[in-house]
């Protein structure tokens, strides 16, 4: 690389034939020197092009460190991530009182009172205070963590709707059901003082039973879009089974939000999985599920009957409830969803088929005839797959054929499910 400049000039090179000798000095000279000089400007514009190479290079070290760095934060964050999901659960207790030696007298979930100590590096002293909610170190029962008092559980736990969009047209066949639960939930909602007046007390809590599928959520959000009440929806077997230890607290949380988002319709889906019948000897899971219920028939025991806190709740099994539950005062009113009959089914079509592009050809009497034993989801299924084979089909609407195919295509499984559940409720 290093180029080495002769201070003797290179006669070799720039001599010139015929020129005198003078002459070819100043010449060579002269050439020599544009020589030099053209060597610079090559020097110098490849010492430029180095210089943005070498700048070039800093900025890609620049930017590959702080590459590296930006990795190893992210290698430092999984890994403590990892360390987090490797960490046994906390089992979920109350304070009860706390006293000066960082011990703390705290009830669990399941019931017993243990005297257990604080973790040194706690750090939310402040938030550790007798009926706070914190989380035990599985062996030793030490406080490990606090359980910010939130709606976070809740979340999950319940599915909450401001405003609903479902009408009492959306519900097909049940003009019967639609009165009852009208006047035993609408009303003393919107016509409270109509109740007072006569002096008869609206019932407490509406029970809905029929075979799955039948409308009973439907009913209920119609029933609550009517009243323009927050429709909260939990599950009976997610209650105790998601929480285990918790469904009491749940079942607390519920009822307080309920009277916050007033007025409010709970609609308790599922209630055997909460309500049912207790057999002989009880297991954790069985206690667990008898806590709930009780908190579920104090708050229902507690409650204002002319509120604007309805209950309705569902179920598919009747048989299996707990007497407790159907007591006066408690769900009061019965109604049974049925199955469609004849009439029903050709509503349920007719409303699914509502908003569709539907061939003259369709017959919806028959249709109803064809599918006894259909419950109003199985109509919303046969119409919809009837909409896909219309689509496959690449037509512009969905013909009787169409229909047809779809309610083989969903009932005859259905069918065969029956013969096999003979045992079964429904
Ligand atoms: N009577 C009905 N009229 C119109 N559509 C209905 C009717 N019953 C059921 N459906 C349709 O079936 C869907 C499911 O019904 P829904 O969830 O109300 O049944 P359910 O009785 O609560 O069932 P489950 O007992 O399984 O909870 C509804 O969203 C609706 O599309």
């Amino acid at each position: 690389m290093t180029e080495t400049i002769d201070d003797e000039p290179r006669s070799n090179n720039y001599s010139f034939s015929g020129i005198g000798n003078g002459e070819l000095v100043s010449k060579s000279d002269e050439d020599f020197s544009k020589y030099l000089l053209d060597r610079m400007k090559q020097l110098e514009s490849r010492n430029n092009l180095l210089k943005e190479q070498y700048d070039q290079m800093e900025s890609d070290k620049r930017y590959i460190e702080s590459q590296k760095l930006k990795y190893e934060r992210e290698t430092h964050r999984l890994q403590s991530e990892i360390e987090r999901l490797k960490s046994p659960p906390l089992v979920v207790a109350s304070v009860v009182d706390i006293f000066d030696d960082d011990k703390a007298l705290i009830r669990s979930s399941t019931g017993p009172q243990f005297l257990v100590n604080v973790s040194q590096d706690f750090e939310d002293d402040d938030l550790l205070v007798p009926g706070a909610r914190v989380g035990l170190n599985q062996q030793t029962l030490a406080v490990v963590d606090i359980i910010p008092e939130s709606d976070e559980p809740l979340i999950t736990a319940m599915e909450v709707i401001d405003s609903q969009e479902v009408d009492y047209s959306q519900v097909g066949g049940l003009d019967q059901q639609i009165r009852e639960i009208s006047e035993s939930v609408e009303l003393p909602i919107t016509k409270p003082e109509a109740f007072k007046r006569i002096g008869i007390t609206p019932p407490k809590g509406v029970l809905l039973f029929g075979p799955p599928g039948t409308g009973k959520t439907l009913l209920a959000k119609a029933v609550a879009h009517r009243t323009n009440a927050t429709f909260i929806r939990v599950v009976g077997s997610e209650l105790v089974q998601k929480y285990i230890g918790d469904g009491a607290k749940l079942v607390r949380d519920i009822f307080e939000m309920a009277r916050k988002k007033a007025p409010a319709i709970i609609f308790i889906d599922e209630l055997d999985a909460i309500a049912a019948t207790r057999l002989g000897d009880t297991n954790g899971a069985d206690r667990e599920v008898q806590r709930t219920l009780m908190q579920l028939l104090a708050e229902m025991d507690g409650f204002d009957n002319r509120g604007d806190v309805r209950i309705i709740a569902a179920t598919n099994r009747p048989d299996v409830l707990d007497p407790a539950i159907v007591r006066p005062g408690r769900f009061d009113r019965i109604i049974e969803i049925p199955l469609p009959d004849q009439d029903g089914r050709e509503t349920i079509f007719l409303i699914h088929m509502d908003m569709l592009n539907i061939g003259s050809d369709v017959d919806v009497k028959k249709l109803a005839s064809l599918t006894e034993g259909a419950s109003g989801a199985d109509i919303g299924a046969i119409v919809m797959e009837a909409g896909m084979l219309a689509v496959r089909n690449d037509s512009d609407h969905i013909g009787m054929s169409d229909l047809l195919d779809a309610v083989t295509k969903v009932m005859v499984p259905k069918e065969n499910n029956l013969d096999h559940s003979e045992n079964m409720f429904w």
